[in-house]
């Protein structure tokens, strides 16, 4: 079951939101001035007037007939008695009533408790897929790329904490330790409620506490404490820690019962090989370049550079798709109309962030005729595949967000069984790429050891179910995490109903003589 999912704003799900986040971050600060500056004029006012208070003790204070005058009696006891009421109604009254209707009416629109689980999320994915330590990644080393940029201690610690309720006690740890270390620059943030070290170090004591490092926990408690040497709750917690450590001395460690998470989970989701570093060599070791001339009549004028990835399943990648013009002019044309990407609901009873969170993309639908550039876009795929385009599901545009995947699928929809029954599947799958991206963000076949990463204006192609019409299995692939870039794919899914001439079902590839579609270029 294929549902839209909900349409509010998911920041993390994609990049093209970043600037508008970034302008309300700036409307923001303009307004929090504005508020300043109310303050400071309030600030002013009050000065002012104490100063000409001054000044008048001054003068009284000097005169020796002060208080002896009726009329000076009388002004000090008006004086006193309304004036400095006044001053209370003044005190009292609300500075920036306007700046802070302001920031309450944007409130709706700032981010969310669930966007700063999707990138807390997306962090810890990336980290897990590219094998990452928590302090590189803090001080902008990335995958092996050092970037001048780095995280401060309030990230970190976040980080961490977002950890700690996921029971993902190792790399909360590390998270800890990097906010420790980060140097921490003055911004608002650490102004307005920065982490003490006190409290970093007390809740490194607890993490190591629930891996059963008592030592540990307790180097972290004595630190705590000499940064902060009267909190009487760190003091506690210390103590009972003493105990522990003292009674457990030569005891086994004991299980804890609850399923603690440590990141192999993540390793079986996403395989190292996101890196291009895979492990095992993949099946074909040369490089396979041809020039397409075979598929259509008009490919003979412009043939099309096609690479071969693997012939069983057969995955290629074609160049020079789509133009630089074309691929801005998609991308310009989505960008407002993009939606989290629409998510295959296995649990419905499992609430919408956990169902979700497998595809953190944001994506809208095109029919081939939407406009002259996705006509021309069919009829070159069309020529490019030897496949019947009247016979393929919509395009999809999509992007990706921060640390955005999609975790390893096949793009299939029906087991064998069901499709012979007469309903339609995907018999091939299409990604166009539209931008590079600099880091990460590659698709990753586990089954074949192949990762791709996106090259503005190619396509990848591969067909999912084999010339029989059966699920190829090792057409399982992977949208590795995006370290640095804005991934933007255009997918196009061919049916696999109205292409039995052009395709048609054969023993194996090898049978050759019947190959119609791009296949016949392994010839
Ligand atoms: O973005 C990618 O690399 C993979 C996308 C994909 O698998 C899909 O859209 O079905
Ligand atoms: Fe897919």
């Amino acid at each position: 079951q294929i549902l839209e999912d909900d349409h509010t704003q998911r920041y993390s799900r994609s990049v093209v939101n970043m600037d508008d986040l970034l302008k309300l971050d700036d409307d923001l600060a303009i307004n929090l001035e504005k508020y300043a500056d109310r303050l400071s004029q309030k600030a002013k006012t009050i000065r002012r007037s104490i100063h000409e208070m001054k000044e008048r003790h001054q003068i009284y204070s000097a005169s020796t007939k002060f208080l002896v005058s009726p009329f000076d009696t009388f002004s000090l006891i008006r004086h006193m008695q309304a004036d400095w009421l006044m001053w209370q109604v003044f005190m009292e009254k609300t500075v920036g009533e306007d700046e802070l209707s302001y920031l309450e009416s944007k409130k709706s629109t700032l981010p969310k408790d669930h966007d700063f689980y999707d990138a807390a999320d997306g962090i810890r994915r990336m980290q897990g897929a590219y094998e990452m330590l928590a302090s590189d990644i803090a001080n902008g080393l990335l995958d092996g790329v050092q970037y001048n940029s780095s995280l401060g201690s309030v990230d970190c610690l976040a980080l961490g904490q977002f950890l700690i309720k996921q029971r993902r006690w190792m790399i909360a740890e590390q998270w800890i330790l990097a906010g420790i270390k980060a140097k921490d620059p003055q911004t608002e943030m650490e102004l307005l409620r920065g982490p003490k070290k006190a409290y970093m170090y007390r809740i490194l004591g607890q993490v190591r506490m629930e891996q059963k490092n008592l030592e540990g926990a307790l180097e972290a408690y004595q630190v705590a404490l000499k940064y902060s040497p009267h909190d009487s709750e760190i003091f506690q917690e210390y103590q009972l820690l003493e105990k522990e450590t003292f009674t457990l001395t030569g005891t086994e460690p004991i299980e804890d019962e609850d399923k603690n998470l440590d990141d192999s989970d993540e390793s079986i989701n996403l395989p190292p090989c996101c890196s291009g570093r895979c492990e095992v060599p993949r099946k074909l070791k040369r490089l396979y370049c041809v020039y397409n001339h075979v598929t259509a009549p008009f490919l003979r004028l412009a043939p099309i550079k096609t690479e071969i990835l693997s012939i069983d399943p057969f995955v290629i990648i074609l160049y020079d798709m789509i133009s630089p013009e074309e691929s801005t002019l998609i991308r310009s044309t989505s960008k407002g109309h993009m939606l989290p990407s629409a998510t295959v609901v296995v649990d419905q009873t499992a609430d919408d962030y956990n169902t979700a969170t497998y595809r953190t993309s944001k994506s809208v639908w095109y029919d081939n005729d939407f406009s002259e550039t996705t006509l021309k876009l069919t009829e070159r795929l069309g020529d490019a595949i030897g496949l019947d385009m009247n016979y393929t599901e919509m395009y999809q545009v999509i992007n990706y967000g921060l640390a955005g995947l999609f975790q390893t699928h096949l793009d299939m929809l029906l087991s064998d069984k069901t499709r012979f029954n007469g309903t339609q599947d995907r018999l091939a799958t299409t990604l166009f790429y539209l931008t590079d991206v600099p880091q990460g963000g590659g698709t990753y076949f586990p089954g074949l050891n192949i990762t791709v990463f996106p090259k503005a204006g190619s396509a990848l192609f591969w067909y999912n179910l084999d010339t029989k019409g059966n699920d190829h299995m090792d057409t399982l692939h992977t949208g590795c995490p995006v370290i640095v870039g804005s991934k933007w794919v255009v997918s196009k899914w061919v049916d696999d109903q109205g292409q039995e001439f052009r395709r048609p079902c054969i023993a194996s590839s090898s049978t050759t003589k019947h190959l119609v579609s791009v296949e016949k270029l392994i010839v």
